[in-house]
Order: structure tokens, then C-alpha cells, then sequence
């Protein structure tokens, strides 16, 4: 039996023997390795297996899992999903994390038409999950990867407001140790700077988010996550009070073809510098950089 707690600076994980886990399904595959849902100590959890990269040192794919586990481990926020234990045991190493039943927000997204109000609120606790990041967590960190793809939904769409969990902590860093890396993260979802210098703030997180304001090419030009609460919690009550279905879903339209037309604009800038046509957008595999930290 493991199950000791590991101390590592101010952060604490609790190590998890591998045989006590209970492994059901394979429920998805990130850059990280392969999710499962499991069970363990009566509980479902979602178990995310390293990847073991044949040309690593199997101790360098330890220290990857250390470092995302130490920096999940301190974070402790309704909008962030909680980690419970950490397995170290080679070739088994995992993190065990608080099982999202309702799937990722992209899926929810990408069926049924949600009401205006639901899709606010769900802004509204991204929004809170990322301010306390940035400024609520004991060490302010960078998600680096804010994606639709990393906020799990706790129960299915269906219920009534579920709670949307933010996920995937392999590419965070604490802030003070971040400015300048190699690049990491998802094309789709970058802010300019990141694309073109590598470079990372609290405003390249923004950058994922809305209102319009964050898409400001400069990163200091991008509102904090306090503002972008602060406007996103006004308008749910707004859009409670005020929004007819209809005509928001005609927005939501309106909007959809207007990004689309942005990134085949930015399709066709690429092709002309003589890279080839980019993969279509919903391969979002072909537009994940390297993890190197
Ligand atoms: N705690 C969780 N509960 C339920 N499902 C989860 C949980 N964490 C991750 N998943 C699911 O597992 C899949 C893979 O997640 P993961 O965060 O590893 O990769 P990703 O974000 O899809 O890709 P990448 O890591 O390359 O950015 C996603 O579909 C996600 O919804």
C-alpha cells in the first residue's frame, strides 16, 4: 500500500497505489495520454494515464506528472476540477481527478441549441474558475490551454445550470515562472503573441474568452478576468430578463459565420506564405504544438 502524502514545496498530493484503482473505459485522448473513466474507493473518477514516449527517459515523463500534479494539487475552486490522488508507480503513472459526467463543453456545444441564459452562466464560471487562477490561487498560475475542449461539464446539458469544471493543468506554470516558452497549446485558441514569440501572460488566457475586448492583438489592451466577470455577471441577468431565444440563436448564427470567415481568412494568409492549406479547424490534433515546458 502507498497511499502516503507527498510534500513538495507548499504543494500536497496524495500518492494513490495503482492497484486500487479500477479502470472502466477509455472516455478520451489528449496530448497528456489517454483518459478513463474509473472507480476508486467507491467513487467514479476520471483516471489520466501518462504517455510514455519510447525515445523519454521514463523519468523525465515522472517528473511531467510531479509537475502537473503539484500545481493541480494547490488549486481548490468550484470551476476547477479537483485533483484526489496521484499514482507514481511505473509504468502506471496517473492522476486520479473528481469524475465531469456531462463530457467535455465542446460536445455540449457542438449539439442541441443551449438557451442564452444557460451558455452566460456557463461564461460566468469559466470566467470565475480563471480569475481565481490568475489571482485567487495560492500561487497565481496561466492555464496556457483555455479551450472548450478543457471545460468538463459536471452533470449532462440537460440538467438545469450544471456546474462546468476547467481541466487540463499539463500546460499551466505558475506565473512568476512564466514569461517566455517554448510553444504549447492549441492554434484555434492562441492570442497573436503566443503564435508569433512564445511569449505568455495572464492576457493570453484572456485572449480564450469573451467580450470582444480580449481579442486585442495587444495583451495589455485584454481586461483582466475581474472585468470580464464583472460584464458577464451583468449581462446574465440581462439576458435572463430581456433575451428572446429566437433572436439570440440568430445571433449565435450571425457570429458563427463571422468566425468562420476569420479563419478562412487566416487559412488563406498562410497558404499564400507558402506553408500549404492548415488542416481544417475541427482536426484540432493537427493544431496542437509540442508540450516541451
Ligand atoms: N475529470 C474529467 N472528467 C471527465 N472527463 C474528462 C476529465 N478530464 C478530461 N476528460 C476528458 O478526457 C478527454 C481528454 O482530456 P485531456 O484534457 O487529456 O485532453 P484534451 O484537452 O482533449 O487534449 P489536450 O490535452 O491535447 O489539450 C477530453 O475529452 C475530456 O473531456
Amino acid at each position: 500500500m502507498v497511499n502516503t502524502y507527498c510534500t513538495v514545496r507548499q504543494n500536497t498530493f496524495k500518492e494513490v497505489d495503482f492497484a486500487e484503482l479500477s479502470l472502466e473505459e477509455v472516455i478520451g485522448v489528449g496530448g497528456f495520454g489517454k483518459v478513463y473513466r474509473g472507480t476508486w474507493r467507491g467513487d467514479l473518477v476520471a483516471v489520466k494515464a501518462a504517455r510514455q514516449d519510447p525515445d523519454e527517459d521514463i523519468s523525465v515523463t515522472s517528473q511531467n506528472v510531479r509537475r502537473e500534479a503539484r500545481l493541480f494539487a494547490m488549486l481548490t475552486h468550484p470551476n476547477i476540477i479537483t485533483l484526489k490522488g496521484v499514482c507514481l508507480q511505473e509504468p502506471n503513472m496517473c492522476l486520479i481527478m473528481e469524475y465531469a459526467a456531462g463530457g467535455p463543453l465542446s460536445r455540449a456545444l457542438a449539439g442541441r441549441r443551449i438557451p442564452p441564459h444557460i451558455l452566460v452562466n456557463w461564461a460566468v464560471q469559466i470566467a470565475g474558475g480563471m480569475l481565481y487562477l490568475h489571482s485567487g490561487a495560492i500561487v497565481p498560475v496561466i492555464h496556457r490551454d483555455l479551450k472548450s475542449n478543457n471545460s468538463n461539464l459536471l452533470a449532462r446539458p440537460s440538467a438545469r445550470g450544471p456546474t462546468l469544471k476547467i481541466t487540463d493543468f499539463g500546460l499551466a506554470r505558475e506565473w512568476h515562472k512564466t514569461t517566455k516558452m517554448s510553444a504549447a497549446g492549441t492554434y484555434a485558441w492562441m492570442a497573436p503573441e503566443v503564435i508569433k514569440t512564445s511569449t505568455f501572460s495572464r492576457g493570453s488566457d484572456s485572449r480564450s474568452s469573451l467580450p470582444a475586448e480580449c481579442w486585442d492583438q495587444d495583451p495589455h489592451g485584454r481586461p483582466s478576468f475581474a472585468a470580464v466577470l464583472a460584464q458577464l455577471s451583468a449581462l446574465e441577468h440581462r439576458v435572463l430578463d430581456e433575451m428572446h431565444q429566437d433572436s439570440f440563436h440568430s445571433l449565435q448564427d450571425g457570429w458563427k459565420l463571422e468566425i468562420q470567415g476569420m479563419f478562412d481568412e487566416l487559412r488563406a494568409k498562410e497558404k499564400v506564405r507558402g506553408g500549404g492549406a492548415p488542416p481544417p479547424l475541427h482536426d484540432s490534433s493537427a493544431y496542437r504544438l509540442t508540450r516541451t515546458p
